[in-house]
């Protein structure tokens, strides 16, 4: 197994469309990327009966709400998060700049079939008959590289931006991802998807969005609700190592992107996870005789390669109960219900 970040895909390549289609000049949603109709598309004048806790962390008791959240939702937004918005602004306008750039240019620092970082689709397009309407810039370690590629006359500007800024170094204890993710204007938004429903191999997600909605997560297996865009807050998802780590207590959230007829939509997803050679199991303290370990002990390189070869699967291979106890979880019911 690999034990860095950026090998796991080695075994595992995908090869995704490489023609990229010029976003802003497509009038017609074309067929390659036309899904059926998007079920739960936000209109304008509803609203969510139920909505993702919003939680301050200042608040004394917010570890108790983030534990709730943890376990109802397995999704919370965060204020009060001391992240400075000038840095979240910083690395959100070097994303614009670089989604800006002409596709021959962006295509010079696409991401091998077989690597992590770079620019292209989400890897998860692999799984599905049509294509996403997003594009994405994937950060693992420095992006020096990349940007030398982009920008070769000046590249400092967003690499220094990005890496000194945002990225934890994996000696510091644990390995991460950066991902942005850029949703440009559609011609027919309800037949288009942004990001198809997922949920993040990380422990947890800490999302940014512009000031325009997409994001919606999945609410007891059944309902889509929009995580709509406020001003400083964060979104935190709960991803599939927190869930192993739990014993299946928290969830980790099926989400998706939809995306819009006019405006652009931006995201930035900072994937948190363990040093990538670690071993993760249910928690010790969360085991009894009641509470049987679900999961086998994984490293997150290990499972990044079952999530490559499995996709939404990838929990079920690591649990330890047979198919009978599928039920009991409620995201392996909610994985069903979204395949096609
Ligand atoms: C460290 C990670 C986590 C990855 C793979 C790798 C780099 C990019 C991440 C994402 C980001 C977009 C959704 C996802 C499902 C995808 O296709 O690429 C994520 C995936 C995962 O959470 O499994
Ligand atoms: O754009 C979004 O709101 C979702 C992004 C996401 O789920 C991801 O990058 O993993
Ligand atoms: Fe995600």
């Amino acid at each position: 197994m690999p034990a860095r970040l950026s090998e796991v895909f080695r075994a595992h390549p995908v090869h995704l469309h490489d023609t990229n289609i010029e976003f802003e000049s497509v009038r017609e949603l074309p067929d390659s990327h036309a899904w059926p109709l998007v079920i739960d598309y936000p209109s304008e004048d509803m609203y969510d009966i139920e909505a993702v806790p919003i939680i301050d962390l200042m608040d004394p008791n917010a570890t108790n709400l983030v534990g709730n959240a943890c376990e109802r939702w397995g999704v919370f937004q965060v204020t009060n998060h001391g992240i400075p918005i000038g840095l979240l602004e910083d690395v959100e306008s070097e994303g614009r700049r670089l989604f800006q750039l002409p596709a021959q240019q962006k295509l010079k620092a696409a991401r091998p079939p077989n690597g992590i970082s770079g620019y292209g689709r989400a890897r998860i397009n692999a799984f599905f008959p049509k294509l996403m309407w997003s594009e994405g810039f994937t950060i693992v370690g420095s992006p020096v590289e990349d940007a030398r590629q982009l920008w070769p006359q000046e590249y400092n500007t967003f690499w220094k931006r990005i890496k000194e800024r945002s990225l934890k170094n994996e000696s510091e204890g644990a390995s991460a991802a950066l991902q942005l993710n850029s949703y440009p204007p559609c011609p027919e938004p309800k037949r288009a998807m942004g990001l198809a429903a997922h949920t993040d191999s990380t422990l947890l997600t800490v999302l940014y969005q512009n000031s325009t909605s997409g994001l919606q997560v999945l609410k007891d297996g059944v309902r889509w609700v929009s995580v709509p865009p406020r001003s400083g807050t964060l979104v935190v998802n709960v991803g599939d190592l927190l869930h192993i780590l739990s014993n299946g207590r928290f969830l980790s959230v099926l989400h998706r992107a939809v995306v819009h007829r006019t405006r652009h939509r931006l995201s930035l997803a900072y994937l948190y996870g363990p040093p990538s050679n670690i071993q993760i199991a249910p928690l010790s303290k969360l085991i009894d005789q009641k509470h049987p370990p679900l999961y086998h002990p994984v490293t997150w390189s290990e499972y990044l390669g079952r999530k490559a070869k499995h996709f939404n699967k990838a929990l079920s291979t690591v649990r330890l109960c047979g198919p009978q106890n599928v039920f009991i979880d409620m995201n392996d019911q909610n994985r069903m219900k979204v395949e096609w």
